[in-house]
Protein backbone atom coordinates (compact mmCIF):
# COMPACT_ATOMS: atom_id res chain seq x y z
CA UNK A 1 0.00 0.00 0.00
CA UNK A 2 0.77 3.61 -0.52
CA UNK A 3 1.01 4.80 3.07
CA UNK A 4 -1.35 7.77 1.84
CA UNK A 5 -3.50 9.05 4.43
CA UNK A 6 -7.03 7.55 4.65
CA UNK A 7 -9.60 10.20 5.11
CA UNK A 8 -12.42 7.77 4.96
CA UNK A 9 -12.49 4.55 7.11
CA UNK A 10 -14.83 1.61 6.19
CA UNK A 11 -15.31 -1.81 7.13
CA UNK A 12 -15.53 -2.91 3.39
CA UNK A 13 -12.98 -5.15 1.81
CA UNK A 14 -12.99 -4.86 -2.16
CA UNK A 15 -12.29 -7.48 -3.93
CA UNK A 16 -11.15 -5.96 -7.62
CA UNK A 17 -11.14 -7.63 -11.10
CA UNK A 18 -9.62 -6.25 -14.11
CA UNK A 19 -11.33 -7.20 -17.16
CA UNK A 20 -8.97 -4.76 -19.46
CA UNK A 21 -7.65 -8.66 -21.47
CA UNK A 22 -11.79 -9.45 -21.89
CA UNK A 23 -13.75 -6.73 -21.81
CA UNK A 24 -11.15 -4.43 -23.65
CA UNK A 25 -10.81 -7.41 -26.06
CA UNK A 26 -13.67 -5.08 -28.05
CA UNK A 27 -11.89 -2.18 -28.27
CA UNK A 28 -9.41 -4.30 -29.67
CA UNK A 29 -11.47 -6.24 -32.16
CA UNK A 30 -10.60 -9.72 -30.18
CA UNK A 31 -6.69 -9.14 -31.52
CA UNK A 32 -4.45 -9.62 -28.14
CA UNK A 33 -1.29 -11.59 -28.82
CA UNK A 34 0.48 -14.08 -26.38
CA UNK A 35 2.67 -11.47 -25.89
CA UNK A 36 0.65 -8.76 -24.64
CA UNK A 37 -1.82 -11.17 -22.39
CA UNK A 38 1.61 -11.89 -21.02
CA UNK A 39 2.84 -8.64 -20.46
CA UNK A 40 -0.21 -7.53 -18.96
CA UNK A 41 -1.25 -10.08 -16.65
CA UNK A 42 2.22 -10.16 -14.90
CA UNK A 43 2.36 -6.38 -14.61
CA UNK A 44 -1.57 -6.57 -12.91
CA UNK A 45 -0.69 -9.20 -10.92
CA UNK A 46 2.68 -7.58 -10.00
CA UNK A 47 0.33 -4.74 -9.14
CA UNK A 48 -1.47 -6.67 -6.67
CA UNK A 49 -4.69 -7.37 -8.86
CA UNK A 50 -6.12 -10.40 -7.23
CA UNK A 51 -8.76 -11.46 -10.23
CA UNK A 52 -7.64 -10.75 -14.08
CA UNK A 53 -10.14 -12.38 -16.16
CA UNK A 54 -9.44 -13.58 -19.81
CA UNK A 55 -11.75 -14.21 -22.49
CA UNK A 56 -12.53 -12.89 -25.66
CA UNK A 57 -14.88 -10.05 -25.49
CA UNK A 58 -18.17 -11.99 -26.03
CA UNK A 59 -17.18 -14.79 -23.95
CA UNK A 60 -15.80 -17.91 -24.38
CA UNK A 61 -16.74 -19.46 -27.70
CA UNK A 62 -17.65 -15.37 -28.74
CA UNK A 63 -14.80 -16.03 -31.64
CA UNK A 64 -17.24 -16.26 -34.46
CA UNK A 65 -18.40 -13.92 -37.72
CA UNK A 66 -21.09 -12.53 -35.54
CA UNK A 67 -18.93 -11.09 -33.04
CA UNK A 68 -15.40 -10.79 -34.65
CA UNK A 69 -12.59 -13.68 -34.47
CA UNK A 70 -9.70 -13.69 -31.93
CA UNK A 71 -6.68 -13.72 -33.19
CA UNK A 72 -4.76 -16.09 -30.74
CA UNK A 73 -7.27 -18.87 -29.54
CA UNK A 74 -8.61 -17.98 -25.98
CA UNK A 75 -8.03 -21.17 -24.90
CA UNK A 76 -4.49 -20.13 -25.45
CA UNK A 77 -4.18 -17.22 -23.47
CA UNK A 78 -6.25 -18.28 -21.05
CA UNK A 79 -3.44 -20.84 -20.02
CA UNK A 80 -0.84 -18.97 -20.47
CA UNK A 81 -2.52 -16.20 -17.96
CA UNK A 82 -2.82 -18.90 -15.54
CA UNK A 83 0.97 -19.95 -16.16
CA UNK A 84 1.81 -15.98 -15.52
CA UNK A 85 -0.16 -15.56 -12.81
CA UNK A 86 2.11 -15.93 -9.68
CA UNK A 87 -1.02 -14.80 -7.11
CA UNK A 88 -4.18 -13.33 -9.28
CA UNK A 89 -6.97 -16.09 -9.91
CA UNK A 90 -7.64 -16.26 -13.43
CA UNK A 91 -11.68 -15.47 -14.15
CA UNK A 92 -13.07 -16.56 -17.48
CA UNK A 93 -17.04 -15.03 -18.71
CA UNK A 94 -19.17 -17.10 -20.67
CA UNK A 95 -22.92 -16.07 -21.63
CA UNK A 96 -24.92 -19.61 -22.40
CA UNK A 97 -25.62 -19.88 -25.90
CA UNK A 98 -22.64 -18.15 -26.72
CA UNK A 99 -20.35 -20.43 -25.02
CA UNK A 100 -21.79 -24.34 -24.14
CA UNK A 101 -20.79 -25.82 -20.73
CA UNK A 102 -17.42 -27.49 -22.27
CA UNK A 103 -15.78 -24.62 -22.67
CA UNK A 104 -15.81 -23.93 -18.73
CA UNK A 105 -14.67 -27.29 -18.33
CA UNK A 106 -11.58 -26.81 -20.84
CA UNK A 107 -11.10 -23.11 -18.68
CA UNK A 108 -10.70 -24.96 -15.80
CA UNK A 109 -8.51 -27.68 -17.00
CA UNK A 110 -6.51 -24.66 -18.71
CA UNK A 111 -6.53 -23.12 -15.26
CA UNK A 112 -8.85 -20.61 -14.86
CA UNK A 113 -10.42 -20.98 -10.82
CA UNK A 114 -13.66 -18.44 -11.24
CA UNK A 115 -16.34 -18.77 -13.71
CA UNK A 116 -18.64 -15.72 -14.63
CA UNK A 117 -21.66 -16.24 -15.79
CA UNK A 118 -23.28 -13.10 -17.87
CA UNK A 119 -26.84 -13.69 -19.29
CA UNK A 120 -29.12 -10.34 -19.94
CA UNK A 121 -30.75 -9.31 -16.95
CA UNK A 122 -33.99 -10.50 -17.02
CA UNK A 123 -33.15 -14.03 -18.29
CA UNK A 124 -30.96 -15.48 -15.86
CA UNK A 125 -32.86 -19.08 -15.88
CA UNK A 126 -30.09 -19.80 -18.54
CA UNK A 127 -27.37 -19.61 -16.40
CA UNK A 128 -28.60 -22.20 -14.01
CA UNK A 129 -26.59 -25.70 -15.73
CA UNK A 130 -23.75 -23.24 -16.25
CA UNK A 131 -23.59 -22.38 -12.51
CA UNK A 132 -24.12 -25.85 -11.23
CA UNK A 133 -21.39 -27.15 -13.89
CA UNK A 134 -18.82 -24.89 -12.53
CA UNK A 135 -19.13 -25.37 -8.95
CA UNK A 136 -18.93 -28.90 -9.32
CA UNK A 137 -15.59 -28.09 -11.12
CA UNK A 138 -14.06 -26.62 -8.39
CA UNK A 139 -14.56 -23.20 -9.49
CA UNK A 140 -16.09 -20.01 -8.02
CA UNK A 141 -18.47 -18.60 -9.60
CA UNK A 142 -19.67 -14.97 -10.43
CA UNK A 143 -23.27 -13.93 -12.32
CA UNK A 144 -23.50 -11.29 -14.88
CA UNK A 145 -26.53 -9.22 -14.72
CA UNK A 146 -26.34 -7.10 -18.11
CA UNK A 147 -27.83 -4.85 -18.48
CA UNK A 148 -28.97 -3.69 -15.42
CA UNK A 149 -29.97 -0.23 -15.82
CA UNK A 150 -33.01 -1.62 -17.78
CA UNK A 151 -34.86 -3.12 -15.02
CA UNK A 152 -36.01 -2.06 -11.54
CA UNK A 153 -34.16 -3.42 -8.42
CA UNK A 154 -36.75 -5.42 -7.44
CA UNK A 155 -36.83 -7.27 -10.55
CA UNK A 156 -32.89 -7.32 -10.23
CA UNK A 157 -32.78 -8.59 -7.04
CA UNK A 158 -35.79 -11.67 -8.19
CA UNK A 159 -33.22 -11.94 -10.82
CA UNK A 160 -30.36 -12.53 -8.16
CA UNK A 161 -32.21 -15.18 -6.14
CA UNK A 162 -32.23 -17.32 -9.28
CA UNK A 163 -28.70 -17.19 -9.82
CA UNK A 164 -27.70 -18.16 -6.56
CA UNK A 165 -30.03 -20.64 -5.96
CA UNK A 166 -28.18 -22.26 -8.77
CA UNK A 167 -24.66 -21.96 -6.79
CA UNK A 168 -23.62 -18.44 -7.70
CA UNK A 169 -21.45 -16.89 -5.01
CA UNK A 170 -21.67 -13.55 -6.46
CA UNK A 171 -24.01 -11.41 -8.42
CA UNK A 172 -22.96 -8.65 -10.52
CA UNK A 173 -24.76 -5.23 -11.04
CA UNK A 174 -23.73 -4.88 -14.86
CA UNK A 175 -24.08 -1.61 -15.93
CA UNK A 176 -23.26 -3.04 -19.66
CA UNK A 177 -24.89 0.73 -21.08
CA UNK A 178 -22.96 3.07 -18.70
CA UNK A 179 -26.40 4.43 -18.37
CA UNK A 180 -26.61 4.10 -14.69
CA UNK A 181 -25.80 7.18 -12.14
CA UNK A 182 -24.88 6.87 -8.66
CA UNK A 183 -27.94 6.59 -6.63
CA UNK A 184 -29.13 3.95 -9.17
CA UNK A 185 -26.77 1.79 -8.46
CA UNK A 186 -27.36 2.23 -5.17
CA UNK A 187 -30.48 0.96 -5.08
CA UNK A 188 -29.71 -2.32 -7.11
CA UNK A 189 -27.13 -2.89 -5.35
CA UNK A 190 -28.97 -2.46 -1.95
CA UNK A 191 -32.24 -4.39 -3.61
CA UNK A 192 -29.49 -7.23 -4.42
CA UNK A 193 -28.73 -7.52 -1.01
CA UNK A 194 -31.82 -7.38 0.63
CA UNK A 195 -32.10 -10.32 -1.30
CA UNK A 196 -29.15 -12.37 -1.36
CA UNK A 197 -27.42 -10.65 1.07
CA UNK A 198 -25.66 -13.23 3.72
CA UNK A 199 -26.18 -15.97 0.68
CA UNK A 200 -23.96 -14.69 -1.34
CA UNK A 201 -21.92 -11.41 -2.51
CA UNK A 202 -22.84 -8.59 -4.28
CA UNK A 203 -20.28 -7.22 -7.67
CA UNK A 204 -20.60 -3.80 -9.82
CA UNK A 205 -19.20 -4.08 -13.16
CA UNK A 206 -19.23 -0.13 -15.02
CA UNK A 207 -18.56 1.69 -18.13
CA UNK A 208 -17.62 5.34 -18.60
CA UNK A 209 -20.08 6.15 -21.07
CA UNK A 210 -21.68 8.81 -18.72
CA UNK A 211 -17.89 9.21 -17.43
CA UNK A 212 -19.02 8.20 -13.84
CA UNK A 213 -17.72 4.37 -14.05
CA UNK A 214 -15.56 5.14 -10.44
CA UNK A 215 -18.18 7.21 -8.86
CA UNK A 216 -20.67 4.29 -9.22
CA UNK A 217 -18.09 1.97 -8.31
CA UNK A 218 -17.86 4.00 -5.39
CA UNK A 219 -22.14 4.13 -4.69
CA UNK A 220 -21.85 0.34 -5.12
CA UNK A 221 -19.43 0.07 -2.80
CA UNK A 222 -20.87 1.95 -0.09
CA UNK A 223 -23.82 0.21 -0.79
CA UNK A 224 -22.68 -3.31 -0.07
CA UNK A 225 -21.21 -4.23 -3.03
CA UNK A 226 -17.36 -6.21 -2.46
CA UNK A 227 -16.07 -6.91 -5.99
CA UNK A 228 -16.03 -4.41 -7.80
CA UNK A 229 -14.48 -4.61 -11.80
CA UNK A 230 -12.14 -2.20 -14.24
CA UNK A 231 -10.04 -1.93 -16.34
CA UNK A 232 -6.79 -0.71 -16.59
CA UNK A 233 -6.63 2.46 -18.84
CA UNK A 234 -10.22 1.92 -19.10
CA UNK A 235 -9.90 -0.75 -21.96
CA UNK A 236 -12.90 -1.84 -22.49
CA UNK A 237 -15.91 -1.46 -24.73
CA UNK A 238 -17.77 1.88 -25.31
CA UNK A 239 -15.76 4.50 -23.85
CA UNK A 240 -14.20 2.00 -21.40
CA UNK A 241 -14.63 0.38 -18.15
CA UNK A 242 -13.97 1.90 -14.72
CA UNK A 243 -10.33 3.00 -15.16
CA UNK A 244 -8.77 0.42 -12.16
CA UNK A 245 -5.99 2.65 -11.54
CA UNK A 246 -7.98 5.77 -10.77
CA UNK A 247 -10.33 3.56 -8.45
CA UNK A 248 -7.27 2.54 -6.32
CA UNK A 249 -6.54 6.03 -5.98
CA UNK A 250 -9.92 6.91 -4.71
CA UNK A 251 -10.10 3.58 -2.84
CA UNK A 252 -6.86 4.70 -0.81
CA UNK A 253 -8.41 7.90 0.01
CA UNK A 254 -11.96 6.51 1.03
CA UNK A 255 -9.76 3.59 2.80
CA UNK A 256 -11.64 0.73 1.17
CA UNK A 257 -8.62 -1.90 1.48
CA UNK A 258 -8.22 -3.20 -2.44
CA UNK A 259 -4.95 -5.14 -1.54
CA UNK A 260 -3.63 -3.45 -5.06
CA UNK A 261 -1.00 -1.07 -4.99
CA UNK A 262 -1.73 2.34 -6.42
CA UNK A 263 1.60 3.42 -7.81
CA UNK A 264 2.37 -0.14 -9.57
CA UNK A 265 -0.81 0.05 -11.04
CA UNK A 266 -0.74 3.42 -12.68
CA UNK A 267 2.68 2.38 -14.09
CA UNK A 268 1.02 -0.65 -15.32
CA UNK A 269 -1.95 1.10 -16.93
CA UNK A 270 0.78 3.99 -18.61
CA UNK A 271 3.50 1.83 -19.47
CA UNK A 272 2.18 -1.88 -20.28
CA UNK A 273 -1.78 -1.60 -21.00
CA UNK A 274 -1.59 1.80 -23.02
CA UNK A 275 0.97 0.11 -25.90
CA UNK A 276 -1.22 -2.80 -26.29
CA UNK A 277 -4.46 -0.91 -26.69
CA UNK A 278 -5.06 0.70 -30.65
CA UNK A 279 -6.13 3.76 -29.43
CA UNK A 280 -7.74 5.46 -25.97
CA UNK A 281 -11.47 4.65 -24.96
CA UNK A 282 -12.66 7.59 -25.88
CA UNK A 283 -15.78 9.50 -23.96
CA UNK A 284 -16.78 11.13 -27.57
CA UNK A 285 -20.36 11.34 -28.64
CA UNK A 286 -20.76 7.74 -29.82
CA UNK A 287 -19.78 6.90 -26.01
CA UNK A 288 -21.86 9.70 -24.51
CA UNK A 289 -24.85 8.23 -26.50
CA UNK A 290 -24.60 4.83 -25.15
CA UNK A 291 -24.59 6.19 -21.41
CA UNK A 292 -27.58 8.28 -22.38
CA UNK A 293 -29.84 6.19 -24.92
CA UNK A 294 -28.87 2.96 -22.59
CA UNK A 295 -26.75 0.64 -25.35
CA UNK A 296 -24.97 -2.33 -24.94
CA UNK A 297 -21.34 -1.09 -25.09
CA UNK A 298 -20.11 -3.90 -27.29
CA UNK A 299 -22.19 -2.31 -30.31
CA UNK A 300 -20.04 0.58 -30.44
CA UNK A 301 -17.23 -1.38 -33.02
CA UNK A 302 -20.38 -2.98 -34.79
CA UNK A 303 -22.17 0.11 -34.94
CA UNK A 304 -19.00 1.74 -36.14
CA UNK A 305 -18.62 -0.63 -39.08
CA UNK A 306 -22.47 -0.80 -40.26
CA UNK A 307 -22.13 3.21 -40.00
CA UNK A 308 -19.06 3.30 -42.21
CA UNK A 309 -20.84 0.12 -44.40
CA UNK A 310 -23.72 2.49 -45.00
CA UNK A 311 -23.07 6.16 -44.84
CA UNK A 312 -24.74 6.75 -41.82
CA UNK A 313 -24.33 8.28 -38.23
CA UNK A 314 -23.10 6.10 -35.73
CA UNK A 315 -24.45 8.33 -32.87
CA UNK A 316 -27.74 8.38 -34.42
CA UNK A 317 -27.93 4.79 -35.25
CA UNK A 318 -26.55 3.82 -31.37
CA UNK A 319 -29.52 6.54 -30.13
CA UNK A 320 -32.13 4.36 -32.22
CA UNK A 321 -30.76 1.13 -30.90
CA UNK A 322 -31.17 2.31 -27.80
CA UNK A 323 -34.84 3.17 -28.71
CA UNK A 324 -35.42 -0.15 -29.65
CA UNK A 325 -34.20 -1.75 -26.34
CA UNK A 326 -31.85 -3.98 -27.93
CA UNK A 327 -30.10 -6.51 -25.86
CA UNK A 328 -26.63 -8.50 -26.57
CA UNK A 329 -27.35 -11.07 -29.37
CA UNK A 330 -29.09 -8.45 -31.63
CA UNK A 331 -26.12 -6.64 -33.51
CA UNK A 332 -27.32 -7.57 -36.88
CA UNK A 333 -30.36 -5.22 -35.53
CA UNK A 334 -28.24 -2.57 -36.12
CA UNK A 335 -27.43 -3.16 -39.90
CA UNK A 336 -31.53 -2.51 -40.33
CA UNK A 337 -31.56 0.06 -38.37
CA UNK A 338 -28.24 1.28 -40.64
CA UNK A 339 -30.76 0.67 -43.79
CA UNK A 340 -33.68 2.74 -42.24
CA UNK A 341 -31.27 5.84 -41.97
CA UNK A 342 -30.00 5.26 -45.17
CA UNK A 343 -33.35 5.32 -46.51
CA UNK A 344 -34.48 8.32 -44.72
CA UNK A 345 -30.98 9.87 -45.62
CA UNK A 346 -32.07 9.51 -48.88
CA UNK A 347 -35.81 10.73 -49.26
C1 LIG B 1 -20.70 -9.31 -24.51
C2 LIG B 1 -20.51 -9.48 -23.05
C3 LIG B 1 -20.42 -8.14 -22.36
O1 LIG B 1 -19.31 -7.42 -22.87
C4 LIG B 1 -20.32 -8.34 -20.88
C5 LIG B 1 -20.05 -7.05 -20.21
O2 LIG B 1 -18.91 -6.75 -19.88
C6 LIG B 1 -21.11 -6.08 -20.04
O3 LIG B 1 -22.30 -6.40 -20.25
O4 LIG B 1 -20.78 -4.93 -19.70
MN1 LIG C 1 -18.59 -4.63 -19.78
Amino acid sequence: MTGLPKTYSTELDLRITDTSLRDGSHHKRHQFTADEVRGIVTALDGAGVPVIEVTHGDGLGGSSFNYGFSRTPEQELITLAAETARNAKIAVLMLPGVGVTDDIVISRDNGASVCRIATHCTEADVSVQHFGLAREQGMETVGFLMMAHSQPPEVLAKQARIMVDAGCQCVYVVDSAGALVLEQVAERVQALDAEIGGDAQIGFHGHENLGVGVANSVAAARAGAVQIDGSARRFGAGAGNTPVEAFVGVCDKLGFTTGVDFFAIADAAEDVVRPAMPEECLLDRSALMMGYAGVYSSFLKHAANQAERYGVSQAQLLVRAGERKLVGGQEDQLIDIALELQREQTK
